[in-house]
């Protein structure tokens, strides 16, 4: 029998274009997103913006890198543009080549075109091979690589490997990344206020603003998490931008919020934080189980809970 023709595509799904981007890499991670209309944006803000309007379910965006950090542009949209949910994680393992137009040699190269983010994962081989280079930043590795053929304004850019492949273009050095290693994690972020069901494996990721002039406003926040056997795995501070010494976080925190732990922390933390942003409880791309011990077991919490309200209600106590 004939295989069924393809559905046909009903969802839109935004990425950091052109084709050939790691951003591209990781939306081919998603099961759903096979057969659906991929939309190649320009920046973070495009990508947020077609998710805030509908236009399209879900956008593709690169959130934190194993050499560079966070990408802050990222995690500020996140904090500003409201309702927006993380449904997925996606890592990706990224390497760099440097590449220019065919008859370029490395001592022609004075100007490199790069994304901000691939730049900074690549400052050591450039301080060594290139030291007084100069940088125009482009809004993706593959634009990066295409400018090359529509303006001479620089001289070679960072690009994924392969890209030799689609484009007239002559790879100059491989493997130009700080760390052999290093990995880029993905997010998919949608327009829902639906939860994703717990697996075992979960991560939850949120904004938190401190209350300005008080001191041990960050332990106090350190703590929620602490107390209540919370890992965290990212914290990391952004200007809240209004005036100085204003910081918001961006904490991702091991577990579910339907896990007690982790619901009871938001709790501690909504009770001191001006703005708590829920930004999603969503499974780990490791997959890796969250370890913790018996002591903050979801019953244990359940037990207390019941106990204070038995108090409450005048029940007999043993
Ligand atoms: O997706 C891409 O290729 C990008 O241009 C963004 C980026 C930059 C550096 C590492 C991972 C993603």
């Amino acid at each position: 029998m004939p295989d069924a023709p393809n559905p046909t595509p009903t969802q839109t799904y935004s990425y950091l274009g052109p084709a050939g981007t790691f951003t591209e890499a990781a939306l081919a991670q998603v099961p759903g997103a096979r057969g659906q209309i991929w939309r190649p944006v320009n920046n973070v803000g495009e990508a947020f913006a077609d998710v805030a309007s509908g236009r399209s379910m879900a956008a593709m965006i690169a959130i934190e890198n194993s050499v560079d950090g966070g990408v802050t542009a990222t995690q500020d949209a996140l904090a500003s543009v409201p309702n927006l949910r993380i449904i997925g994680e996606y890592l990706v393992p990224v390497n760099f080549v440097l590449v220019a137009r065919p008859g370029t040699t490395l001592d022609d190269v004075r100007v490199i075109n790069a994304h901000p983010v691939a730049y900074g994962q690549c400052r050591n081989w450039l301080e060594r091979t290139l030291p007084s280079h100069g940088h125009i930043p482009a809004s993706s590795n593959v634009a990066a690589a295409s400018a090359l053929l529509e303006t001479d304004q620089a001289d070679a850019a960072i690009a994924p490997p392969g890209i030799d492949k689609h484009h007239d273009l002559v790879v100059l050095a491989s493997e130009i990344g700080d760390n052999p290693n290093a990995v880029t994690r993905f997010v998919l972020v949608a327009r829902t206020a639906e939860l994703i069901a717990p697996t075992g494996a979960d991560k939850t990721s949120l904004i938190i603003e401190l209350p300005s002039d008080r001191s041990g406003a960050l332990l106090d926040m350190l703590e929620q998490f602490a107390t209540r056997g919370v890992n965290l795995s990212l914290i990391q501070s952004r200007p809240i931008g209004d005036s100085l010494g204003r910081y918001r976080f961006v904490v991702d925190a091991d577990g579910h919020i339907l896990d007690e732990r982790v619901a009871d922390a938001l709790l501690g933390l909504r009770r001191f934080s001006p703005k708590v942003i829920f930004l999603g409880s969503y499974p780990r791309a490791d997959k890796r189980r969250i370890e913790f011990t018996s002591r903050y077991d979801d019953g244990i919490f359940i037990e207390a809970r019941d106990w204070l309200r038995g108090l409450i209600a005048g029940e007999p106590t043993e």
